[in-house]
């Protein structure tokens, strides 16, 4: 992924209050003496019409604090609030609501419905929500990322680039109020990973959307407004305004933290040829779960 991210202005609605918020967030897997603390007591504001990155060293809980937020997963203690409705205590089915009508997804792996074309897919979540969409705002989304002249293709006759811009279109199509994507360019070679990251942009920038991305890229953070960096469940640090090379330097500390590597053989810090970056100094493997497109994904 090249470093670069263009010079970009704020999303336009920054000052406009928070999307999502946890207090004193904390998420424990397991019990006894296996219990794992993957959450420790975080106190977060996601600011609305804003591009929010998410890092941190492998385990560091960023997948976690996605799922919470976004109500995929339950806490152990703590709040979360998506605007003003806490949505920690909420029931299942409200949570599925809740998720389907307003919020995003965007996952490493695409989750498109092989048999329906482009634009069947991304209307799909609303179709089974059973609602009509605002057909000014899907022509506004789709021509945003260049769908126009791919709409009645079937993904297996798309490429990967453009089948993460069905996604993206997906999780924008219901106007949600917050649009959480899970290493969304992870799939995608370098030039069609740019292209995803400069469409998020424009849906912060240009639709006033709000975007949380949790990725392991210094070069698709730059692209963001504000990074926070995650260290052992907790928000240990963030970044305003980042550069890949700030990102990477940032990186690296907790690589320099964890493990010194006085063998040679390589840091955990590697960075890719292509700019990408990889903690653990090799490529990532794919570990995330599969999600059902209808952005009310089940937990497994
Ligand atoms: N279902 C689970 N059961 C037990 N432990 C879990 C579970 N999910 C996550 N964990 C643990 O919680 C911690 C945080 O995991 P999480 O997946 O949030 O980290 P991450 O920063 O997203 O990691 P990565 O960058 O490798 O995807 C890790 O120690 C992980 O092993």
């Amino acid at each position: 992924m090249p470093t670069a991210a263009p010079e970009h202005a704020p999303g336009r609605a920054e000052a406009d209050g928070i999307a999502a918020r946890a207090r004193a967030l904390t998420k424990a897997y397991g019990s006894g003496e296996t219990t794992v603390l993957a959450l420790d007591a975080v106190d977060v504001d996601i600011a609305r019409g804003r591009f929010t990155a998410v890092m941190g060293p492998s385990g560091s809980g960023k997948s976690t604090l996605m799922h919470c937020l976004a109500g995929l997963d339950t806490v152990s203690a703590g709040q979360v609030w998506l605007g003003d409705t806490e949505i920690t205590g909420l029931k299942e089915r409200d949570l599925t609501r809740l998720r389907r009508d307003r919020i995003g997804f965007m996952f490493q792996s695409f989750n498109l419905i092989p048999t329906l074309n482009a634009a069947e897919n991304i209307t799909l979540p609303m179709d089974i929500a059973g609602q009509k969409p605002d057909q000014k705002w899907l022509d506004e989304v789709i021509d945003t990322l260049g769908l126009r002249d791919r709409l009645n293709h079937r993904p297996a006759q798309l490429s990967g680039g453009q089948q993460q811009r069905v996604a993206c279109a997906r999780a924008l199509a219901s106007r949600p109020e917050l649009i959480f994507a899970d290493e969304p360019t992870g799939n995608l070679d370098s030039r069609a990973g740019l292209e995803v990251l400069g469409f998020l942009r424009q849906a912060v920038d240009n639709l006033g959307q709000t975007v949380v991305m949790v990725t392991h890229d210094p070069g698709a953070a730059a692209h963001s407004d504000l990074v926070l960096f995650l260290a052992d469940g907790r928000i240990v640090d963030e970044m305003e305004r980042p550069t890949a090379e700030a990102v990477l330097e940032r990186m690296k500390r907790f690589d320099t933290l964890r493990a010194p590597f006085a063998d040679g053989k390589g840091s955990p810090g590697d960075v890719r040829p292509d700019g990408g970056y990889h903690p653990d100094g090799g490529p990532r493997p794919d570990a995330s779960p599969e999600k059902s497109p209808e952005g009310s994904p089940d937990k497994d």
